[in-house]
C-alpha cells in the first residue's frame, strides 16, 4: 500500500526511522514550548509586583484546549489530542511553579481522578479527611486550588459541598466531569460468598442501591467517608480474617490491591459527578464560561418566582437550581444558581442588580470556563 500524500515510508523499518525522527523533533518543540512558559513565569512575577503572583490561569489553558480541539484532523480524536496537550500545559506549569491541589482524599478517590483530568499529572497530591478540610486548607494557603464533588447525576448534589460555600471567601475557578464507574472490592484473601458488609461513600451505596438490594440483600452497607478510605479498611481488615467488601473505583482498587468481584455496578450506566475547583482567584474571561451564584431569597411569596423570572426575561441560560434550608431562619431558603455565561459581561451585570434588587443577599461564587474535557 502506498501513501505518497504524507510521504510514509512503507516498511518496519523505515517507519520506526520515520518515528524516531518525529519523536525528536516533536522533544524539542516541547522544550522550546517549556523554555516558553518559563519565559512567561518571568513576566508574570516582573508584572506582579507586590501581589500574588497567579500562575495558573484557567481560562488561557481552556481556551488553548479548545483550539487543539478544533484544528485537531485526526486520525487522533479530539479528546485523546487534548488529553496528550493536558499534560503538556501541566508539565509547562509546574515549571512555572508546582501546584499543591488538595483533594477529598485518601489516595484513590474519584475526587484524585478529577484533579488529575482537570490539572494534568504534574501536581502535588494533598489528600484531605473530609470536604470543609479541603476549603480549609485552599483557605489557609497551603493548597493552591482544591477540588470537591459537587453534584451526581444519579444521586443529585452534594450537599456538604454547596454548604461548604456559605461561609467561605473561596472562588470556583472550574469544573471537571467524571463518569463513575463502581465495582464491588474485596481483598485476595477473603471469599466474597462469605461477606457480612460492604463499605463505601454514602453517595456510591446510594448510586449501586438498585443493584445491591438484588445481588448483596443480605450484606449490612456501612457508610464511610470517601470510597477510597473503604477500600484502604477492606484491605487492612482482611488481615485481621474478616469478610468485607468495599464499592469504589479504579485506582482504589489498584491502589489497594484488592480483587474486583463484580465491575461496573452502578445503577444508572451514564453515571457522572461534576466536581468544582476552588480557589482564591478570579478567572477572566474564556469565551465559554459559566456563573455560579447563592441567593438568599426573601421569605415572602412568590421570592422564587421574581428570581427565575429575570433569566427568562434576559435570555440567560440557567443550567442548575438547588434549594437548601437557609439555618437563618425556620422556613426560609438559599438557592444555588449555575448560569452560562461569565459574571463580568454586560447581561450578567443586568441580572446580577435585578437579582439583588429581589434577594437578602446575591454572591457570586465564581465565573468559570465550561468543562472541555
Ligand atoms: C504559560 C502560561 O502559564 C500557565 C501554563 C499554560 C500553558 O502551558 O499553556 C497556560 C496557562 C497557565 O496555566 C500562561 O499563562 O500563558
Amino acid at each position: 500500500m502506498t501513501n505518497k500524500k504524507m510521504d510514509v515510508p512503507e516498511t518496519l523499518p523505515l517507519l520506526r526511522d520515520r518515528i524516531d525522527a518525529i519523536d525528536n523533533e516533536i522533544q524539542q518543540l516541547i522544550n522550546e514550548r517549556a523554555r516558553c512558559a518559563q519565559k512567561v513565569a518571568e513576566v508574570k512575577l516582573a508584572d506582579q509586583g507586590d501581589e500574588e503572583v497567579v500562575f495558573y490561569r484557567p481560562e488561557r489553558e481552556a481556551q488553548v484546549l479548545r483550539r487543539v480541539m478544533e484544528r485537531n484532523l485526526g486520525p487522533l480524536g479530539n479528546e485523546e489530542m487534548a488529553r496528550i496537550f493536558r499534560q503538556v500545559m501541566s508539565s509547562c506549569l509546574a515549571l512555572e511553579k508546582p501546584m499543591r491541589i488538595a483533594f477529598l482524599g485518601p489516595e484513590g478517590t474519584y475526587t484524585q481522578q478529577a484533579a488529575i483530568k482537570h490539572f494534568g499529572k504534574s501536581i502535588v497530591s494533598a489528600p484531605m479527611a473530609a470536604i470543609d478540610e479541603v476549603f480549609r486548607e485552599v483557605e489557609s494557603g497551603s493548597a493552591n486550588y482544591g477540588v470537591v464533588p459537587v453534584e451526581n447525576s444519579t444521586e443529585g448534589v452534594v450537599n456538604h459541598t454547596l454548604d461548604s460555600f456559605r461561609d467561605s471567601k473561596l472562588k470556583i475557578c472550574g469544573e471537571v466531569e467524571e463518569r463513575i464507574h463502581h465495582h464491588l472490592l474485596v481483598a485476595p484473601s477473603i471469599n466474597p460468598d462469605e461477606v457480612t458488609h460492604i463499605y463505601s461513600h454514602q453517595q456510591s451505596l446510594a448510586q449501586c442501591r438498585a443493584w445491591l438490594d438484588r445481588y448483596w440483600p443480605h450484606a449490612e452497607r456501612v457508610a464511610v467517608n470517601s470510597n477510597a478510605e473503604a477500600a484502604k479498611m477492606v484491605s487492612e481488615s482482611a488481615r485481621n480474617g474478616r469478610s468485607v467488601a468495599a464499592i469504589a473505583g479504579e485506582i482504589a482498587c489498584e491502589l489497594y490491591g484488592l480483587t474486583k468481584v463484580s465491575s461496573n455496578i452502578e445503577d444508572r450506566p451514564d453515571n457522572t459527578t461534576r466536581f468544582l475547583i476552588i480557589g482564591h482567584q478570579d478567572v477572566p474571561e474564556s469565551g465559554q464560561d459559566k456563573t455560579s451564584l447563592l441567593i438568599s431569597a426573601k421569605n415572602e411569596a412568590g421570592a422564587l418566582y421574581s428570581l427565575l423570572e429575570p433569566f427568562k426575561r434576559l435570555g440567560v441560560s440557567m443550567t442548575r437550581l438547588e434549594t437548601r434550608p437557609s439555618l437563618m431562619s425556620k422556613w426560609g431558603y438559599i438557592f444555588y444558581i449555575d448560569f452560562e455565561g461569565h459574571y463580568q459581561s454586560e447581561i450578567s451585570q443586568v441580572l446580577i442588580k435585578e437579582l439583588q434588587a429581589c434577594a437578602s443577599e446575591v454572591k457570586v461564587l465564581g465565573s468559570y470556563p465550561i468543562a472541555v474535557l
